[in-house]
């Protein structure tokens, strides 16, 4: 479990970009912080990691404050998947899955194999190993950010905005095989987005971030789609959203709610 309690981050410039935030994120769940350009979510979930330490108040893994756990060790445990990937363009894909491993002491060899396994777990042909990032499509790279981020065996997945530079369709596959992985996984997964469908499709938490870094609303998709906190809620989700024709379809022994032309609208949780 990780929790923030009375959360604040102040940048020397002034700039605050988390303001008082208290928010438990449970384990083998996802969590989605949502919000427009600048709301603090990047920031959120850097603190989880310490690439960015809290100016007031704690984060807790497991009952443990981060600040009190060296980075490096803390990171073992914790996946990071960004946008554009991340990779590194002059190493090769099994390379950039593999080095990770290879730094904390794993064996070229082990490493290798389990960089071909990973690529089985998120969908890629192992042909691909010996390839450059720049040789990949955008989705395929991010499939590599994945393997990558999944690496270390997190128990925590860290993913700010990983499917934000690819088209529609790529992005909805991807989506489609988070979900997947994550009904394998069963990982921990604090996901960063703009886009409110992603949140829904995806989280199990959603987290809706205002500007100045304050939460408006933290629960299921269906609990803030019959309840939303606030007016800044209400339009954030869809001012419209309950008169599109809805209805439920199944994925991955999942219930997503999707409107009239098939865009998922939300998650039925129990
Ligand atoms: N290192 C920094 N120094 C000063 N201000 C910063 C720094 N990093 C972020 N900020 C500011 O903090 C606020 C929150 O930024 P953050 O990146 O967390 O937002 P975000 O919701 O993730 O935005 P986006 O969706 O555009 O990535 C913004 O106003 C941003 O300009």
């Amino acid at each position: 479990m990780i929790e923030f309690r009375g959360v604040t981050k102040q940048f020397p410039d002034g700039t605050v970009a988390v303001r008082d935030v208290d928010i438990v994120i449970p384990p083998h769940k996802t969590t989605v912080f949502v919000g427009s350009s600048g709301s603090g979510k990047t920031t959120l979930l850097r603190m989880i990691n310490r690439m960015v330490d809290p100016s007031g108040g704690q984060v807790l893994i497991d009952g443990t404050d981060v600040a009190t756990v060296d980075p490096v060790r803390l990171r073992r445990g914790i996946g990071y998947v960004m946008q554009n990937s991340g990779l590194l363009p002059h190493r090769k894909v099994i390379d950039n899955v593999a080095t990770v491993p290879m730094l904390r002491g794993t064996k070229k060899r082990e490493a290798h194999a389990h960089a071909l396994e990973l690529l089985d777990t998120v969908g890629l042909d192992r042909s691909l190993a010996d390839r450059y990032p720049s040789q990949l499509s955008g989705g395929q790279q991010q499939r590599v950010g994945v393997a990558r981020g999944l690496a270390v065996d997190p128990n925590i997945l860290l993913m700010d905005e990983p499917f934000g530079a690819v088209d529609p369709i790529v992005r909805a596959e991807l989506q489609q095989e988070l979900l997947r992985l994550q009904g394998e996984l069963g990982k921990t997964v604090v996901f960063v987005t703009h886009d409110i469908d992603e949140a829904f499709l995806l989280g199990d938490q959603v987290v809706i971030m205002q500007q100045g870094g304050k939460i408006s609303q933290a629960a299921s998709p269906a609990e803030i789609l019959a309840h939303p906190a606030d007016a800044f809620v209400a339009d954030f989700v869809g001012a419209d959203r309950g008169k599109r024709a809805l209805h439920l379809t199944e994925v991955d022994g999942r219930s997503i709610v999707v409107d009239a032309d098939g865009r998922p609208a939300g998650v039925l949780t129990s």
